[in-house]
């Protein structure tokens, strides 16, 4: 279920421009307006287990309701929280350590994973991030052998095994994802031509402090992420921040057994700007060491993003441009000069 707490207590990751890495290099510090609310919570289990709920209840009824809360929360936030996800913690654990594994490599091993697509490859951090590094896997299951061959040239059958694993799990969620989104939307319709069948890309991300004064600076610059949906898992050391609808950068909180959800420009295009690309950014939460694990979802090169016409109405004047994900993911990669992203759509394709 959706609830909204109160308060308690660009594919991807930015272009960085390189830099060496110091601590005198870092970004800016975050500002004054960080509040500890926790982002919308979406329990997964509760579309389906209630459509098993005994006599006088109406599932449709009840799944409608569900629907236009989950749907309230991608309009107000174009993020969540994924409870009961079915991905199982045994799992992510064994990710987490063979992914930690993959940072201790020689710069010169990881620098191997190039990418013809912007923020495909390996990443090192430079002024804007001095202490992030990132590795990427995609556009397919296939990617996962080809990277382990780089990393590992007398092979590494574990990783493989795991990674697949994992990632698949991560495609039928997003499957689910994705049909809940359309559903809410009202246009289920589409999943099989526009969203059953896309590219993947995994990165790993790592944020390793290199001096005590660190803590509250930028990390990982503001952006939006740019394919369909993001699913992000992180570790226990938090530095998360999305940015609310009021203004505020709002501090997630780490939580054990959920994902964070943040759809992203294409599908913010898609939706003809229903639902918006959520921002986010990282900040650095003490001297610990962190790591997350984001899973994406991109348009297919060859499928028109463009709004399909049940969303375009007099209230709802068309918003974008029909575009494609290559030409538009290569735009933002070439407009990001500063590290700081700004949601290049609007320029882009309105
Ligand atoms: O490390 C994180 O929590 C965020 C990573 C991220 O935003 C990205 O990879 O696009
Ligand atoms: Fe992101």
């Amino acid at each position: 279920m959706l609830r909204d707490l109160l308060p308690t207590t660009t594919l991807m990751a930015p272009a960085i421009p390189n830099s060496p890495d110091s601590c005198s290099a870092a970004a800016p510090p975050t500002d004054l307006r960080d509040i500890d609310i926790d982002i919308p919570v979406f329990d997964l289990s509760h579309i389906q287990s209630e459509r098993q709920a005994g006599e006088g209840f109406d599932p449709d009824y009840e799944e409608n309701l569900l629907l236009s809360e989950f749907r309230r929360c991608c309009e107000d936030w174009g993020c969540f929280r994924l409870t009961n996800h079915g991905i199982p913690d045994a799992l992510i654990g064994r990710v987490e350590t063979l992914c930690r594994n993959v940072f201790k490599l020689p710069t010169e091993t990881k620098e191997k994973n190039v990418s013809t697509v912007p923020y495909g490859g390996y990443i090192q951090g430079g002024s804007a991030a001095p202490f992030y590094e990132s590795l990427g896997i995609g556009p397919h299951f296939e990617a996962i052998h080809e990277f382990s061959d780089l990393m590992w040239p007398h092979g590494n059958e574990n990783f493989c095994q795991v990674m697949r694993e994992y990632l698949e799990k991560k495609k039928e969620l997003c499957d689910r994802i994705h049909k809940i989104i359309l559903a809410s939307l009202g246009v289920s319709n589409y999943y099989a031509s526009h969203f059953e069948h896309c590219k993947l890309w995994f990165r790993m991300n790592e944020y390793q402090v290199s001096c005590d004064e660190s803590s509250g600076l930028i990390s990982l610059p503001a952006h939006t992420d740019g394919g369909s949906i993001a699913i992000l898992h992180e570790d226990e050391v938090g530095g998360l921040q999305v940015l609310s609808k009021a203004g505020n950068w709002v501090n997630v909180k780490p939580t054990p057994n959920s994902f964070i959800v943040f759809l992203g420009d294409t599908l913010q295009a898609w939706s003809n700007k229903r639902f918006h690309s959520g921002k986010h950014r990282v900040i650095v939460k003490g001297r610990q060491s962190r790591l997350s694990l984001a899973f994406f979802t991109l348009f297919l090169d060859e499928t028109a993003i463009d709004a399909p016409p049940e969303l375009v109405d007099n209230e709802h004047p068309r918003h974008y441009r029909a575009f494609h994900y290559p030409e538009y993911i290569a735009s933002k990669a070439a407009n990001t000069i500063t590290g700081e992203w700004e949601n290049m759509l609007d320029a882009y394709a309105a």
